[in-house]
């Protein structure tokens, strides 16, 4: 294998495995027990701004370093500035607050003015264009959901504009907004609409999780439901504190457009990394819809804004131009877009959500949907979603009848997709981005058929059990399934095992419960993780899906042919060929290569060209307000940048061609480069974003399976703890793929198969047990 250095680690740490780095940094503080009120975690876990000046590293529980840190596990919570006596809360009169609600409020109403003159003068992105697929990313299910998001986001901007205003007239710093030091509640204020709604959750818990994700922690019952913010590891940084995107470091001017940055560093070369298999890829996505969904702005009636001209050869001028546009800019001299004259890449901003605390502040991005992992993506983060996806008969999911074959049921969405002939097909399922890759439509079937497998088999042995206690069973236990695959099979091979132990996210084996809830630990996703870390899956994807048959390759497809076009599930056979192409062909290494099918055909529906993913991820960083590499370095323990020469000497030039200062760089761009952590297969600063993440979904989350009776509402026997444990995907291909070719599996899908220890097996064999359903007869 090719060696990938790309960015170096600096000097002392080269070499060396994290503990030692983190020994050589720090050693002269070490201690074994932390003192007073901190406790030993993760330096990630410890936000910066509550570090002691002097890093005092200590032995967590696990016997692996990490540093005493005064706020607990309570990660990143601003308010704890005031730890450390450098806080104090500015108020604001009675009658400010009214002069600053009415301004906001006017001021939301000329935007709603300007929207609707552009959408009558037709600013918004017509169908059949590349950043109209794109926008289908982000398109809501339902009217009920676009009112209720769009009433969000705006009560959001109110709050948005209310602290700007208050800001300027206090002569506010940035840092003073960015620390949260704005705790005035609002509720009972003219500004107290804003305020987001608290649900309402009944005193002795529900035994099943609500689909909505609420009243899952007792103190705090939004957290982790859907339609909240993300939480963020560091501060955002903001051009004015609140939501202007961030400068340059030195010269305080505009970044370096994220285009340039992305045809200068990004190439398309095929570097496989052959211990693993596609299907790393695939369940990345997947996982990634069930916990995180940022949504673009869109015009009342739910269509796509437009930010540049219809020909693509401009940005729209400021009068045309609506208040969420971001557009990217691309050079004349793109050796890509260039041939087409194009000079404009769509790109509008991140809706946002109301803060959870009610007061003035940042602003925040809003998840669509649960953050938590629990089968979202297969049953829909609304209750009303989750209706359109049931039977309402022996506890069944709906599906489409294929000539026999039980595929998702079909969208009634004429838009959905791009073919619209006879016969053609476009799923519905509980995320609205399952179209966009005819491999994703695959795992929604697995987990769709397996769904409706179990609730069968419930039904069976339970014949007194009604629809909706089947349902809620059967749902119970697929969750559980993709926690078990989630932290068995696929976080070691993303994070390695000195994260999994230094996070302490191994399951708990055999009969045990887990105690390791934590009601302080809040569970929703970083935007650091989501709109940076977990897209490094996007390095990992091969532009052409290689489908074999049983002798010979029958196609090489070209992923952005069957984007937003399902069609090929139809084909008899083509279902159990994918299956077979995830769990044998190797992953793409995660580095600066990343397929053309991402970076120049994305979503071109038909057209020459497409969009730049690459692009949009440094823009949507840059959207969302991410602080630059840099300081999310400092944040895992290891030490900044401080000059280019540090960097490998192959990509040196490159960023310093891009990038003024080391201090730009942006996160997606700089964890994506960095060196490979031991046994990951991504860096330092990316394996401590992805390890803390699902550490907060394992130990924030009240429902994880195998907590136990005196925590979890919808605890396990200790019986059926250790049937769940035994979950494998492998298992899952083996119940619920066709049957048509897939008699043989790997046990491990997502590690090379075929070799000592990963040997191909009959789906009969031990060695891919089954789940024994016996234990749930009531
Ligand atoms: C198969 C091909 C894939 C395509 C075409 C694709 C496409 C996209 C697109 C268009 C976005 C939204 C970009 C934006 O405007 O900000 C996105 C976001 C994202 N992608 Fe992918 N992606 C793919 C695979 C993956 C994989 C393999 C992973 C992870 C292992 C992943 C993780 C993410 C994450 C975490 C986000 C942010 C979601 C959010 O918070 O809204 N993607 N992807
Ligand atoms: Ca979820």
């Amino acid at each position: 294998q090719q060696s990938h250095q790309l960015i170096n680690l600096p000097h002392q740490a080269r070499n060396s495995n994290i503990t030692n780095l983190k020994h050589k940094l720090f050693s002269e503080n070490h201690k074994d027990v932390c003192t007073g009120i901190s406790y030993c975690v993760p330096y990630i876990q410890c936000p910066a701004h509550v570090r002691n000046e002097v890093k005092n590293i200590c032995k967590s529980v696990t016997g692996l370093e990490g540093i005493c840190c005064s706020s607990g596990q309570n990660h990143t919570e601003p308010g704890h500035k005031k730890l450390h006596g450098r806080h104090h809360v500015v108020r604001m009169n009675a009658h400010t607050m009214d002069l600053i609600a009415r301004h906001s409020q006017e001021k939301i109403h000329e935007f709603q003015v300007k929207e609707s003159v552009l959408l009558a003068d037709g600013y918004f992105v017509f169908p059949g264009s590349p950043s109209y697929d794109h926008f289908k990313n982000f398109k809501l299910m339902s009217k009920t959901d676009l009112s209720a998001v769009l009433d969000l986001a705006s009560r959001a901007m109110e709050i948005a504009l209310a602290t700007r205003d208050f800001k300027n007239r206090q002569g506010l710093t940035n840092d003073e907004i960015e620390v949260g030091m704005l705790e005035q509640d609002l509720s009972a204020t003219p500004l107290g609409v804003a305020c987001p709604p608290k649900p309402k959750c009944p005193v002795i818990p529900v035994r099943y999780r609500r689909i909505d994700g609420a009243c899952n922690n007792e103190l705090n019952s939004a957290w982790g439901s859907g339609m909240t913010p993300y939480s963020r590891l560091l501060p955002p940084s903001y051009k004015d504190g609140i939501w202007m995107p961030r400068l340059s470091e030195n010269g305080g001017v505009p970044l370096v457009s994220p285009r340039l940055i992305s045809t200068t560093l990004i190439s398309d070369k095929d570097v496989f990394n052959y211990d693993y298999t596609l299907m790393v890829m695939q369940f990345g996505q997947f996982l990634s819809h069930d916990i995180t969904q940022s949504l673009e702005f869109s015009f009342i009636n739910g269509s796509a804004i437009s930010c540049c001209s219809l020909d693509g050869r401009m940005k729209l001028p400021h009068q045309d131009r609506h208040y969420a546009c971001m557009a990217i800019d691309i050079s004349p001299n793109d050796p890509f877009y260039g041939r087409f004259h194009q000079k404009c890449m769509n790109f509008v901003r991140s809706v946002l959500a109301p803060r959870q605390d009610c007061t003035l502040g940042y602003a925040q991005q809003m998840n669509k949907i649960t953050h938590f992992i629990d089968g979202s993506s297969i049953y829909g983060s609304t209750p009303e979603q989750t209706g359109k996806l049931r039977n309402f008969e022996k506890g069944m999911l709906r599906i489409f009848n294929d000539f026999g074959r039980s595929m998702l049921p079909l969208s009634e969405d004429p838009d959905e997709c791009l073919s619209k002939e006879q016969n053609s097909a476009c799923y519905l399922s509980g995320d609205s981005r399952t179209n966009q890759m005819i491999s994703l439509v695959a795992l929604h079937t697995i987990f769709l058929r397996e769904h409706n497998r179990v609730a069968y088999e419930l039904a069976k042995l339970n014949p007194h059990w009604n629809d909706e206690r089947i349902f809620l069973e059967a749902r119970q236990i697929v969750i559980a399934e993709l926690q078990v695959i989630t932290y068995k099979e696929f976080l070691p091979i993303v994070v390695g095992n000195a994260a999994m132990e230094e996070f302490r996210l191994s399951l708990s084996q055999g009969l045990d419960y887990s105690y390791d809830y934590d009601p302080s630990v809040e569970p929703s996703v970083t935007n650091e993780f989501a709109s940076a870390a977990f897209r490094f899956g996007h390095s990992t994807v091969d532009g052409l899906l290689k489908i074999f048959g049983k002798e010979r390759m029958d196609e090489m497809i070209f992923l952005p042919e069957i984007m937003f076009q399902p069609n090929r599930m139809r084909k008899l056979f083509f279902m159990d060929e994918l299956l077979s192409t995830l769990t044998t062909e190797p992953l793409q290494q995660v580095d600066n290569n990343i397929a053309e099918a991402l970076t120049r055909y994305m979503f071109r529906a038909g057209n020459a060209f497409g969009i730049d993913l690459a692009s949009l991820n440094i823009q949507r960083g840059r959207d969302h307000g991410l602080r630059p590499y840099n300081d999310y370095r400092e944040l895992v323990g290891l030490t900044r940048i401080k000059s280019f020469d540090e960097l490998n000497p192959k990509l040196r030039d490159k960023l310093k061609s891009v990038y003024e200062s080391v201090n730009d760089i942006d996160l997606w761009v700089g964890g994506l480069l960095e060196e490979k952590a031991p046994e990951s297969i991504v860096g330092f600063t990316f394996r401590d974003i992805i390890a803390d993440q699902f550490y907060r979904l394992k130990k924030g989350d009240r429902y994880f399976f195998e907590n136990h009776p005196s925590i979890n509402p919808g605890f396990f026997t200790p019986e059926q703890l250790q049937q769940l444990r035994k979950t494998s995907m492998s298992r899952l291909i083996c119940d619920n793929s066709d049957g048509t070719l897939l008699a043989r599996q790997a046990p491990n899908a997502f590690k090379k198969p075929g070799v000592e220890g990963n040997e191909f097996v009959d789906c009969n064999s031990m060695e891919i047990p089954n789940i024994n359903l016996i234990f749930w007869r009531e």
